[in-house]
């Protein structure tokens, strides 16, 4: 898989390059490309954003900087992916689904966002998804941005370690996980619960699973109300 990653920050995504991600781009599994937006200002003051039409509070990043930029970083075969808290929400259904994508060209905005015809425009040619990880405002999309490449990249086959998986992540099976132990086995008058000792693996995975649908009750009953709409392959935000 290659990612690229279009900012005008592009140092803020420095930390892709450390655990999990780091990993996978020394083994080869993935190439990570950032860009940073000014390379296509063409002012001396390598301006990237204006003015509100229709007025308002804030700056909109400029169409014709973003246009030349993906022109050029982002391929007809990419997905572009666009942090937005206008988005469709990003679950794991997502973080699967963009698991599996070749090339995956992300555009972190600013300001009040980039102007809506550069997405127009991009629709043309490329698939795009407007997503946002949740509902909340943030400054910039580079946090959101660096959240969505780790939840995917962990999922490519090769990046997690042999004793690291995600068949018993939370979510995978539409729960949440329950609670871990480890050592030692008494910790503060407080016990690991005795069917972790008991080495029968058909008692502790009903128990694990037990533990993760109430957990899932108390804390995340809409996960248990249903399909919800996520930014998945049918959903062209
Ligand atoms: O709040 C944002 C600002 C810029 C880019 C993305 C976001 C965002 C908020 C929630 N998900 O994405």
């Amino acid at each position: 898989m290659r990612i690229d990653i279009v900012s005008i920050f592009p140092d803020y995504l420095a930390p892709l390059r450390l655990s999990l991600p780091g990993k996978a781009i020394d083994r080869g599994i993935l190439e990570l490309g950032v860009h940073d937006l000014r390379s296509w200002t063409r002012d001396v003051h390598r301006s990237v954003d204006d003015t509100p039409y229709g007025g308002g509070p804030g700056m909109v990043m400029r169409p014709d900087v973003w246009g030349e930029c993906l022109d050029d970083v982002c391929p007809d075969d990419a997905l572009l992916v666009v942090p937005t808290p206008a988005g469709v929400p990003f679950t794991q259904a997502t973080a699967e689904e963009f698991s599996t994508e070749s090339h995956l060209v992300f555009a972190c905005g600013r300001y009040e966002g980039i102007d809506q015809r550069v997405f127009d425009d991009a629709a043309r040619r490329v698939r795009v998804r407007e997503v946002s990880i949740g509902d909340f405002v943030l400054i910039g999309g580079e946090v959101a941005v660096m959240a969505m490449i780790e939840a995917t990249v962990r999922l490519i086959p090769g990046v997690l370690g042999n004793n690291e998986s995600h068949e018993q992540d939370s979510f995978s099976d539409g729960i949440l996980e329950g609670p871990a132990y480890t050592r030692p086995q008494q910790w503060r008058g407080l016990s690991v619960p005795p069917v972790l000792l008991s080495g029968d693996h058909a008692r502790i995975a009903a128990w694990r699973h037990e533990q993760g649908l109430a957990r899932t009750e108390a804390l995340r009953p809409d996960l248990l109300a249903g399909p919800t709409v996520s930014a998945g392959p049918d959903h062209t935000a």
